[in-house]
């Protein structure tokens, strides 16, 4: 549904040219929730406004629906903007107009009868649930509310494609949740392409099938979000998942050092992923039950879920005889997990004696 070949953006400024985009190559396909994540000053706003071409591309081609923007006049941009709708971090609604009015404006634009206009207004309202509030004005809205109003107003002129650019950013985590949820409804209701640009792994996890990691400008990683979250490979993308997933040692091991060698009355710390089924297995009580003589210790787990993926995180401490820990860890390895040395540690506690 979109494609972006080698998209390149340098804005002038008085301090010299700013490279935003360095090549950005991206599929997305019918149907998608698409998530971009990047830092500050990465390049995804430039990117998602070069998607609409709000921003031309210094260099590369954006395609929309089979058609090249990139090679479009002003006029047919402007019809084939048509099927791109937006919405924004700070909603960007008319304050002197009411809720309905606003969702109405992009068909008053288009010269639309108001028999048609009230057509298509009211089944919006329903959809995102404002009907009771159709003749207020936005200063009587909550955030949540606003952002309400900022997608029927998008989805007004039927869109194919929903950009969404920071679009939960300015809102509390619980209405951030109710938004996502509503996002995704209307992905899946009106088989929208939806493409969702943040700095919060949480949204990409909330709602994202995909996701793509862009720093400074290129696409560091990309992929499914199950994949990206349980195989990052890139040291940006892991930093991003671990402000979710609470990496940090238990606070008897951290700060202690971290030795790739056996040390002396150290737990070989093991980190597990457990993907789908294997979430279930209970492939720890079966090591415990084979090896009874390496003394297991759970130090850290959770069990999460991205979308219909259930998947589990955990720490684990072996000690006891070197070959048998090895043993251990060589078992899990044959099972459906993903297993990561952290390495040998002391416990705080222990090293004293
Ligand atoms: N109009 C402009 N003129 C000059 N430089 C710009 C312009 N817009 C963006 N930039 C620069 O391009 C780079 C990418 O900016 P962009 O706004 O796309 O990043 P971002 O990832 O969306 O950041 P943020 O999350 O802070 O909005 C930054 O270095 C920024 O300073």
């Amino acid at each position: 549904m979109i494609k972006l070949s080698h998209i390149e953006k340098t804005y002038d400024s008085p301090a010299g040219p700013v490279a935003a985009l360095k090549g950005i190559d991206l599929e997305i396909a019918r149907g998608e929730i698409f998530g971009i994540i990047g830092l500050s000053g990465a390049g995804k706003s430039t990117l998602v406004r070069c998607i609409n071409m709000l921003e031309r591309p210094t260099a590369g081609q954006v395609f929309v629906d089979g058609k090249e923007l990139t090679a479009m006049d002003a006029a047919e941009l402007r019809k084939t903007r048509k099927d791109i709708g937006m919405i924004f971090q700070h909603f960007n609604l008319l304050s002197s107009a009411t809720v309905y009015e606003n969702i109405a404006f992009p068909l008053k634009l288009a010269g639309m009868s108001a028999d048609k206009i009230r057509e298509k207004v009211e089944p919006l309202l329903k959809l995102v649930g404002l009907e009771a509030k159709a003749s207020q004005y936005p200063s009587q809205l909550s955030g949540g509310q606003k952002q309400r109003v900022g997608i029927a107003r998008a989805l007004a002129s039927e869109p194919k494609v929903l950009l969404c650019d920071e679009a939960t950013s300015a809102l509390d985590p619980q209405t951030t949740k109710a938004i996502l949820e509503l996002i995704r409804a209307i992905n899946r209701k009106l088989q929208l392409t939806v493409v969702v640009i943040t700095h919060e792994m949480q949204v990409i996890k909330d709602i994202c099938d995909k996701v793509a990691v862009i720093d400074q400008g290129v696409i560091a990683e990309q992929g499914s979000v199950i994949d990206i979250f349980t195989n990052p490979q890139q040291p940006i993308t892991k930093e991003f998942i671990s402000v979710l997933l609470s990496n940090d040692l238990p606070a008897a091991f951290r700060g202690g050092r971290i030795s790739a060698e056996p040390i002396e009355d150290a737990y070989l710390l093991v980190r597990l992923t457990f993907i789908g089924e294997s979430a279930d297995d209970p492939v720890l009580a079966g090591m415990i039950r084979k090896f009874p003589d390496v003394e297991t210790t759970m130090l850290f787990g959770n069990l999460d879920q991205i979308r219909a993926t259930p998947f589990g995180r955990m720490i684990v401490g072996l000690t006891g005889p070197h070959e048998r820990v090895q043993a251990a860890l060589e078992y899990l390895r044959t099972k459906e997990l993903k297993e990561e040395v952290i390495g040998y540690v002391r416990r705080h506690d222990t090293t004293a004696v």
